[in-house]
């Protein structure tokens, strides 16, 4: 916490900050053919800035430049260590810019200036670090052919890979798609979402300075049916990497079945459960973690656990635990570091979380006033839609149950798969617990999304097609070439055909 500034500091910086307001098509700012949209301060409800809204011609433009820098080689075809070098210099960039970028994050998206100056900024220069430094020590395959043939196992860059962007971590979402797509060689579309464009467009200004050649990064600003779907229909876009809504991500399926069967990676909601069995230990740690797995980020959060199932016989010391934590939680000013939570994404979002609350009585938390929402505590069943929808706010469901087994069946019964905690101190119960669960990443005694190294996406309605994260991730943006070798000698061999 000693990196962080007082409240009036981050007030001069916002105040200083010059914010981006084009697209960025082909290495420099583009005047937007479709009009203008306004960006909104969701924690004062002020517009930070008017930004303009690509056209269809726009977005021909953004991809035929896109294709071009591919095709021509400008950065597909470097040697893998330049691309390195390039990303590298970016990750430079964004560290001495840092602390500009993490207030337009907050102020765009009202995340607490806390977490946008310790996570989302360090951990997006994190991200792209690691897949700069991984280009250049990934090898190639070659099959077992036996004596007469060479067959290599290659891979190859994707080509247009566009990046459709959630609101919930702006410049996060955008390291994971842009680190491992960069480094495999792609150029890359990025649509942020519509409310929060701000760093995106500043990270591609950046990134032109560190030295990506034009056309190989570029930020179409609009929203979803104006620039997302003519991306997801787009004939020449080989590749969308989406994280949203599991509506939304359903839309690209049909949008590559419609066009060119581009490939189509999704991130999408969750509903995760974090479940506390009645052996697990040290509750006040145990307390720590579920409220920051249900609260962190305001919970607008696809791997937020936002069900609580918890065993009947430890549910009392455990909710009062978890009370006393949330007191320490404060709601409010996004650019004040005391407070944990910040605004939601705009009030509309925030009525409609909000709502799930009518005829309920919370057992903590519920004050709702603009785009803020206190950390909301709801006794619900299993059936309550509370308890099975993918709200997207900070109100977490407490259910209680009166085993393990029953647990279980509980947390799968979902239509998402995405993440979920346990907390025991039965090592075995807590490992068959983690197969048991039909979920893309378990925590054991914590809670958490991995690191950088560990790939995350979701089974069922969670996610498709692929994982960020890691090496997996590398591996998505890539194509997979087999070229065989013939090496017997011709004049030994028979005729063909
Ligand atoms: N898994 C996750 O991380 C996220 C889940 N969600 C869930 O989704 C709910 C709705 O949030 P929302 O922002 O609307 O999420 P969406 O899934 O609608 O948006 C994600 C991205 O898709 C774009 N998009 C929206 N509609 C279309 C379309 N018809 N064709 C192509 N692209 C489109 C959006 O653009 P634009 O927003 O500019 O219109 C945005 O860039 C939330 O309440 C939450 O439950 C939301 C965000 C992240
Ligand atoms: C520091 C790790 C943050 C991970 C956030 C993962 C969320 C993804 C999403 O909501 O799409």
């Amino acid at each position: 916490m000693s990196e962080l500034l007082t409240r009036d500091e981050y007030a001069a910086i916002a105040k200083g900050l010059d914010f981006p307001r084009s697209p960025f098509i082909d290495g420099r700012f583009h005047t937007a053919g479709g009009g203008e949209f306004e960006t909104v301060n969701p924690a004062t409800g002020e517009t930070i800035c008017k930004i303009g809204a690509c056209s269809g011609e726009d977005v021909d433009l953004a991809v035929a430049r896109a294709r071009e820098a591919f095709e021509e080689g400008r950065w597909s075809k470097l040697h893998p260590a330049e691309r390195k070098d390039v990303l590298i210099r970016l990750c430079k960039l964004i560290t001495r810019n840092a602390r500009e970028l993490a207030v337009m994050e907050s102020l765009d998206s009202g995340k607490p200036i806390r977490d946008c100056v310790t996570i989302d900024i360090p951990e997006t220069i994190h991200t792209i670090k690691w897949h700069a430094e991984a280009a250049d020590k990934i090898y190639d395959q070659t099959a077992p052919a036996g004596e007469d043939a060479v067959a290599m196992i290659v891979r190859e860059p994707i080509g247009v890979v566009a990046a459709v962007l959630p609101w919930n971590f702006p410049s996060l979402m955008l390291a994971w798609k842009i680190g491992p797509a960069l480094a495999a060689g792609n150029s890359v579309i990025v649509k942020p979402a519509e409310q929060t464009s701000l760093t995106a467009l500043r990270i591609a200004e950046l990134a032109m300075e560190a030295g990506i050649p034009r056309g190989v990064l570029q930020v179409l600003t609009g929203d979803g049916p104006g620039v997302g779907e003519p991306l997801g229909m787009h004939m020449d876009i080989d590749m969308v990497s989406f994280t949203g809504s599991t509506e939304t991500g359903r839309r690209f399926l049909r949008y590559a079945a419609d066009s060119n069967l581009k490939k189509v990676v999704l991130e999408c909601g969750g509903k995760n459960p974090a479940i506390v069995l009645a052996d697990a230990e040290n509750l006040d740690l145990v307390a720590g973690h579920v409220v920051n797995a249900a609260f962190w980020n305001m919970g607008e959060n696809c791997s937020a656990n936002s069900r609580l199932i918890v065993q009947a016989g430890i549910k009392d010391a455990l909710m009062e635990r978890i009370q006393a934590r949330l007191r320490d939680w404060k709601t409010g000013d996004p650019l004040d570091p005391q407070n944990h939570l910040g605004a939601l994404i705009d009030a509309d979002h925030c009525r409609k979380v909000a709502s799930y609350l009518d005829g309920i009585e919370a057992l903590a938390g519920g004050a709702l006033a603009g785009a803020y929402l206190e950390p909301t505590l709801v006794e619900t069943d299993r059936d309550h839609r509370l308890a099975r929808e993918e709200v997207f706010g900070p109100i977490l469901s407490v259910i209680t149950v009166a085993s393990a087994d029953e647990a279980l069946e509980i947390a799968n019964d979902t239509q998402y798969g995405l993440a979920a905690s346990i907390f025991t101190a039965n090592g075995r119960k807590a490992l068959s617990a983690a197969r048991a669960i039909r979920a893309g990443t378990v925590t054991v005694n914590c809670y958490g999304e991995g690191d950088i190294t560990t790939p995350f996406g979701g089974y069922k309605q969670s996610g498709f097609g692929g994982r960020d994260n890691g090496l997996h991730a590398h591996d998505q943006y890539t194509e997979t070439k087999t070229i065989w070798i013939d090496l017997s000698d011709p004049a030994a061999q028979d005729d063909v055909g």
